[in-house]
């Protein structure tokens, strides 16, 4: 049985690898055996270090290839589905589910990354969010922490429970004290007023983006009992 967690998020860019990241640097510090997953990736070549599929490799030590953590990669930063189909390219659901199958044995625990948010078309007929539910981990739903994130994040989390996701919790990333956005503080405890779904934690904008500062990000910024009562 495999465990672990998807990880999406309200939007692209929210920092879904930046918290996948650092939760494999954490787990990896701690001598867990972490396996990295990310279905499709648009935008940017897998070996380009700033990719998401070769943070998420490096950060976990993940052992398989490149080419098994991130199996669908397209060049234009579109919605995969569609940068696939403006490639003459399409990826069946079926071909995602053997993707997976093929990695989904060779780690314990897995961090998945999805593309964007829930509702993202990933293929003629399957969303993020039905990829979730093929692979059947809770979701952490990493959110942005200004104003203008609580509807971002009750959809999301509406969204999710209408198509059976289990959610462990949202991450509100990328707090700024400089930003002198007044919702940024008042955000946690209006979303824990409007749904059940826990606050795993707040992680500040920094510059340090080593698998250690991560790793030390994690520990400091994430309700890891709560996380982890999840998995
Ligand atoms: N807490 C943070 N502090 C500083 N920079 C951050 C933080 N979180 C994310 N970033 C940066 O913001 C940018 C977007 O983050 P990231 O790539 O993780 O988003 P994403 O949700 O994975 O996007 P996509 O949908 O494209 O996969 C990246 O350059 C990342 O390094
Ligand atoms: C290109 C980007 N980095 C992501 N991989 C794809 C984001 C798709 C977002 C589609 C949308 O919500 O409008
Ligand atoms: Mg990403």
């Amino acid at each position: 049985m495999t465990k672990g967690f998807f990880i999406t998020g309200t939007d692209t860019g929210v920092g879904k690898t930046f918290v996948a990241a650092a939760l494999a640097a954490y787990l990896k510090q701690q001598g867990q055996d972490v396996g990295v997953f990310k279905p499709m990736m648009s935008g940017i070549q897998r070996e380009h270090p700033h990719s998401d599929a070769f943070l998420l490799k490096t950060m976990s030590g993940d052992t398989n290839p490149v080419e098994q953590i991130n199996p669908f990669q397209f060049d234009e930063p579109l919605a995969p589905y569609l940068a696939a189909k403006r490639a003459q390219r399409e990826v069946s659901f079926v071909q995602l589910v053997e993707a997976w199958h093929q990695v989904r044995d060779s780690h314990a625990f897995f961090l998945v990354e999805g593309a964007g948010g829930l509702a993202v078309p990933m293929g003629p007929n399957y969303l993020v969010a039905d990829v979730a539910k093929l692979i059947d981990l809770p979701l952490i739903v990493v959110a942005r922490p200004n104003l203008g994130t609580i509807n971002h994040t009750l959809l999301t989390l509406h969204f999710a429970q209408s198509k059976g996701l289990a959610v462990a919790g949202v991450l509100f990333n990328g707090y700024d004290p400089e930003a002198g956005d007044l919702a940024q503080d008042t955000n946690p405890s209006l979303l824990a007023e409007w749904s059940d779904v826990p606050v795993l934690g707040i992680i500040p904008r920094t510059e340090h983006h080593s698998a250690q500062a991560l790793a030390k990000l994690v520990a400091e910024c994430i309700d890891l009992e709560e996380l982890y009562a999840h998995c």
